[in-house]
């Protein structure tokens, strides 16, 4: 049992206990229930997959230390932490981890992340393919493309298709689509956001640092710490949601069937100018105009034998969809 050095002023109990969280992790915990230790080499794997942290939430509560050798990350969980955490002193909060990745980036050097799966996944889907990826917008619009994929993926598992047809009763039929269309198509609106939603792409969030002393959520922490927002944490956090585990697109809509927005709809990350997404406006509107074209175009059916896809993200360097294979019939 080693001791860990105190480097935050609130965690400052450490009992190096024996719990065994899985067969690879150790937890050492504190009798605050804040800190756990890690002495697994898949960090990696570890501090990027919700789920994982969604049980130490369990135990630890909605903010928590991860230990990665003598580095601490804080975790936050749910919507009120991660609300709490991003927006009450945003430029605490607002500084970004410097890793060869980022320091490529800024160097305009691009980074290759391409696999041949993805690009199969796209050329099956009929988006252009792309054979690298240099991360800066191309990288970017990626996201777009893989959430667009989601689109279709949920829509041919939604087992009531209905109200589709409104598509066909408000708009003309060589009309345009166009963003501000969504506020006739509230039911549209409500599934291409429950989709972000429930298959959302951006799996923790992406680490802040804090560029000075501050307080998150009153405790002290000190100028470097790294902070992950629990993204998943927020979009499956059963305070906010009727139904987190389940697709629902009810989630956006009121009795009258009208579209309301939630404030914990959080896939973008929180705050205000302080290094939240840049691309959300971008997103939002391609995602709705691409999704609402693709369903006045075509009828999406599943090949002949094939009754369900699989909804269970692949962990990459986003939460991806598995590759499937779909019918698209021009209407
Ligand atoms: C569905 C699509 C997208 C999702 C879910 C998404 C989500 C996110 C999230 C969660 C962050 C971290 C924000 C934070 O730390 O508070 C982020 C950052 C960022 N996003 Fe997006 N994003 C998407 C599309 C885009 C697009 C299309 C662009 C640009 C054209 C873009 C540009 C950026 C940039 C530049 C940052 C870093 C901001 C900074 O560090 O100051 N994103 N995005």
């Amino acid at each position: 049992m080693s001791v860990l050095p105190r480097t935050l002023a609130l965690y400052n109990n450490y009992i190096h206990g024996d719990d065994v969280l899985t067969t690879k992790l150790a937890v050492g915990s504190v009798n605050s229930g804040c800190s756990v230790y890690l002495r697994c080499m898949w960090f990696q794997y570890v501090l990027f997959w919700p789920l994982f942290h969604l049980q130490l939430a369990k135990t630890h509560g909605n903010i928590y230390t991860l230990w990665f050798g003598w580095t601490p990350v804080i975790i936050l969980n749910g919507y009120q932490a991660v609300k709490d955490g991003m927006t009450t002193h945003p430029e605490d909060v607002s500084g970004r981890m410097v890793s060869p990745f980022f320091r490529a980036l800024a160097k305009g050097k691009g980074i290759i992340l391409a696999s041949g799966h993805h690009w199969k996944q796209q050329r099956r889907f009929g988006i252009t393919t792309l054979r690298s990826l240099g991360m800066g917008k191309k990288g970017l619009e990626y996201r777009v493309q893989e959430e667009a994929s989601h689109l279709v993926e949920f829509f041919l598992n939604l087992k009531e298709q209905r109200d589709h047809s409104e598509l066909d009763a408000v708009l003309g039929p060589s009309q345009l689509i166009c963003y501000k269309d969504r506020r006739e198509l509230p039911y549209t609106n409500a599934v291409v956001h429950e989709i972000q939603r429930f298959s959302n792409i951006v799996f923790v969030g992406m680490p802040r640092v804090c560029v000075r002393n501050t307080t998150l959520l009153g405790f002290p922490i000190k100028k470097g710490t790294i902070i992950m927002p629990n993204i998943a944490s927020v979009l499956y956090d059963p305070e906010q949601w009727e139904t987190p585990r389940q697709f629902n697109p009810g989630h956006f809509l009121d009795k009258e069937g009208k579209f309301v927005s939630r404030e914990a709809f959080l896939p973008f990350s929180a705050g205000k100018w302080h290094r939240v997404c840049l691309g959300e406006h971008l997103a939002r509107t391609e995602l709705f105009i691409f999704f609402a074209s693709l369903l006045r175009a075509f009828t999406f059916r599943l090949p002949e034998g094939v009754t369900k896809i699989s909804t269970e993200p692949i962990l990459g360097g986003t939460l991806q969809p598995h590759p499937y294979r779909l019918c698209a019939i021009p209407r």
